[in-house]
């Protein structure tokens, strides 16, 4: 009988440029010495200064330094997965730091291709947001936006200079971009690497932060209903409006009900790919369908109409 091998955890760093991606990632290697550790580097141009900065011992430093990884079509980030797979031995953790203007839903997209996910397991997208400046870069650079939005846990980097109140309505309007993510915070990265490994945050956040007048354009639509969807049709309006508009609407996450099962169905979508999985019984739970929406500029009127084909009887 074959061994059945566990999947490569991948973990991905986006954040602005100089937000503090290798400061976190080195703090992050340290704390993983005794496992066997690769790491994806990829920055522009011929010469990848990062890659002198990865101090930490690491099984192996690919530098991808040719195009961004996310928009090219002939990137190496494919090649080099492979190439992993056929190392003696394989890693138990790949880190890949992208550069700071990455459209991070294209590299999450990656590794819902099945014969990458047969060997990876997308563990974890970490956005460092540099506390300093993270407020100007959003309203300069649209893709700081998504990667906040795609995010699975945000780390509030820099934070040394910052007032309490200053951080508490940073971490607010972070939360209120993404209230999915698990919120941390460092200062030279410092942060435990157990504390974010497995930070299922619960789907909706208990209490809701009325939206307030912000510098940025991301916001957070919630749609709740205790109708059933139509399977199909929601399949097709989902992917249609994730692939029509992977610049206004990001991120999508929930669990629905639909006509004719029992079953939960967890919903997601980063960029353009999108899953709707079965996720189990509704166990004491009322079922109902409760969808999260990311993206910029939502409003709760579009997310109603967007989905009202799929919820007609
Ligand atoms: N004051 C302060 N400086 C920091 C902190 N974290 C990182 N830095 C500094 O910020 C600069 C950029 O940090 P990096 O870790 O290289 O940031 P990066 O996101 O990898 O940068 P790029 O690769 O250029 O996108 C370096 O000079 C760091 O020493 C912090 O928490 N506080």
């Amino acid at each position: 009988m074959m061994k059945e091998i566990k999947p490569i955890k991948v973990y991905i760093l986006t954040g602005f440029l100089g937000a503090g991606k290798t400061t976190i990632l080195n703090s992050l290697l340290s704390q993983l010495k005794n496992y066997r550790n690769i790491v994806i580097e990829n920055e522009f141009g011929k010469v990848n200064i990062d890659a002198g900065l990865i101090a930490e011992k690491i099984d192996h430093l690919y530098e991808l330094t040719s195009g961004c990884i996310c928009c090219s079509l002939d990137n190496d980030l494919m090649e080099v997965l492979g190439s992993i797979l056929r190392l003696e031995t394989r890693p138990d953790h790949v880190f890949i730091e992208t550069t700071g203007i990455a459209d991070v839903g294209n590299i999450i997209g990656m590794f819902h291709i099945p014969d990458v996910k047969r060997h990876y397991s997308l563990a974890s997208t970490i956005c460092i947001a540099d506390a300093e400046n993270v407020f100007e870069r959003l309203q300069q650079v649209p893709e700081t936006g998504k990667q906040i939005a795609c995010a699975d846990v945000i780390i509030i980097n820099k934070i040394k200079h910052l007032a309490v109140p200053q951080l508490i309505f940073l971490s607010q309007q972070l939360e209120q971009m993404n209230p999915l993510a698990y919120l941390t915070t460092s200062e030279n990265g410092t942060v435990a690497f157990n504390t974010w490994q497995f930070p299922e945050k619960p789907l909706v956040p208990g209490i809701t932060i009325p939206p307030v007048k912000s510098p940025h354009k991301v916001n957070t639509v919630l749609f709740e209903s205790p109708a059933a969807f139509d399977l199909n049709m929601l399949m097709f309006v989902l992917d249609f409006h994730c692939n029509a508009y992977p610049d206004q609407l990001y991120r999508i996450k929930g669990y629905i009900r639909v006509t004719g099962s029992n079953d939960r169905l967890l919903v997601q979508s980063t960029g353009k790919y999108l899953s709707i999985l079965p996720a189990g019984d509704w166990g004491e739970e009322v079922p109902k369908s409760t969808l999260v929406f990311i993206g910029k500029e939502l409003k709760t009127a579009t997310i109603q109409r967007i989905l009202a084909p799929a919820l007609k009887a």
